[in-house]
């Protein structure tokens, strides 16, 4: 993890407006979390008005341009006298852009594990900076990270990428580790690159928050934009990470097909394990979905079982490598089953995790990844920087990449969705069970 002090940007005031009649903010408890703007450091930028004007497509949209003073609440369930709380700027096109189209040269660069509708990112990003901004000078970094200084680029045109979406993994690769602030701000200074589109979890965007702080020191006109990816759904603030509602679909079938399978034996278990770092949203909702399941463990809900399920190595990126816990479990399961209940049981494994991560994203997911893409363009030729995209409670949002990466939502056992998971598994908490168990070993 990075060091909190280095996350390099969290703005939080009272309402910072580019339009000059904005009112004085109320003491009212309105906050925005703003994101950085190219003019806060290149203050003479000079500003065009947005090609998005003399569209066809558009001219039929009532309000082309988002307001300046748009902004989407963090929080919607309040009570009447509350503060109104945290705000971030409500993405979308703006009336002024900030680079010509023909001076843009954009890149975009795929890092971490895969997730459905990362190559949908990839093509809406280059659609829409050619149909929508004329953009056509549009590089893909290969391979991650070290692409940026490893590799050759790769020429992206809406051409190239036309088909793509109906594929999974990623069109440009990925990688892990490899991230050299300074090597890849030299890279980008050296290509002339002016817009870095960054698609990748919460590694990844720490990553894009500490290219943009080098950009901002070296005083470069380049917008770094991140959209956040991740299958495992734990990315803070926005509403859902893309891919993740095609994941529980997917997981429903391995559920389905164990369930098919035990259905069938004398004794049978069925043992499925889903992708989930830290977080298990997708054992959560797949679950719920099929209803299947007689009981779900997550990360978040201790259980006890003697053994040790970690070992001690890292990753390319240092994340710490996890050993199989469902290999680990079935064997518990069968252990206890013959040693203790003395009785012979039939255990069906099943471990979908990679087919869950490699298969291109439903109709869904396809749209919002299209849509994180657009605002994501509109963003960057806006002139904002060092921002993240995505849903926050519906309405799409900048976010400051910060926001996203100092803490990692997980599964609430205290929220009415784990209830309604207890209801529907009838399993017990092992909450209470590991409460109880501590209270015991207090009072011997
Ligand atoms: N703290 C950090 N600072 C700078 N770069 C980082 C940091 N953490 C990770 N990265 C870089 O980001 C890239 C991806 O990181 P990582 O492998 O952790 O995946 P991720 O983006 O978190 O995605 P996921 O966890 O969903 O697979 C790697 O190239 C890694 O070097
Ligand atoms: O095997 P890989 O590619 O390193 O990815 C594994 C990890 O990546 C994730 O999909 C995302 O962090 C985790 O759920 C999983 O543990
Ligand atoms: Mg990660």
């Amino acid at each position: 993890m990075l060091p909190r002090n280095s996350v390099p940007f969290r703005q939080t005031q009272p309402i910072r407006c580019q339009s000059s009649n904005q009112q004085p903010a109320k003491d009212d408890g309105f906050v925005i979390e703003d994101v950085p703007h190219l003019t806060d450091f290149l203050s003479n930028l000079p500003s065009y008005p947005n090609p998005l004007k003399q569209s066809q497509a558009y001219a039929v949209v009532k309000q082309t341009f988002v307001s300046t003073d748009d902004v989407v609440a963090q929080k919607v369930v309040v009570q009447k006298d509350d503060p109104r709380g945290v705000h971030f700027r409500r993405a979308g096109p703006r009336e002024k852009v900030y680079f010509k189209s023909d001076e843009v040269r954009a890149c975009i660069v795929t890092c971490g594990g895969l997730c459905p509708g990362i190559n949908t990112v990839i093509r809406e990003i280059v659609c829409g900076l050619n149909y929508m901004y004329g953009v056509e000078d549009i590089l893909g970094i290969e391979g991650g990270y070290r692409g940026f200084y490893s590799k050759n680029t790769l020429r992206l045109t809406p051409k190239v990428v036309n088909d793509i979406h109906k594929r999974g993994g990623t069109f440009l690769r990925t990688s892990r580790g490899g991230h050299d602030t300074n090597k890849i701000v030299d890279n980008i200074q050296d290509r002339g690159i002016n817009q870095v589109y960054i698609i990748g979890g919460d590694g990844t965007q720490k990553g894009a928050a500490l290219i943009y702080k080098e950009v901002e020191k070296r005083g470069l006109q380049v917008a770094v934009a991140g959209i956040p990816k991740t299958i495992d759904n734990d990315i803070a603030v926005i509403d859902k990470s893309f891919g993740f509602d095609t994941a529980v679909e997917e997981a429903q079938r391995a559920i389905n097909a164990a369930h098919v399978e035990v259905e069938s034996v004398e004794n049978g278990v069925g043992i499925v394990k889903l992708m989930g770092r830290y977080s298990g949203f997708i054992a959560l909702y797949a679950t719920l979905a099929s209803r299947d399941v007689d009981c779900c463990l997550v990360p978040e809900s201790p259980f006890y079982l003697e053994g040790n399920a970690s070992v001690d190595g890292k990753d390319a990126s240092g994340n710490k490598l996890l050993l199989d816990v469902g290999l680990w479990l079935t064997e518990k399961i069968k252990d206890h089953f013959t040693k203790v209940q003395k009785m012979a049981i039939n255990t069906k494994y099943i471990d979908p995790t990679y087919m869950i991560r490699a298969i291109p994203s439903n109709a869904s997911d396809n749209i919002y990844c299209t849509l994180l893409a657009q605002s994501a363009v509109h963003g960057a030729m806006a002139g904002f920087s060092g921002f993240t995209v995505g849903p926050v409670n519906s309405r799409h949002a900048y976010i400051p990449i910060s926001r996203v990466t100092e803490t990692q939502n997980t599964v609430s056992l205290t929220d009415r969705m784990w209830a309604r998971l207890l209801a529907s598994t009838n399993q017990p908490s092992f909450l209470k069970a590991m409460s109880c168990m501590k209270e015991l070993i207090k009072r011997m």
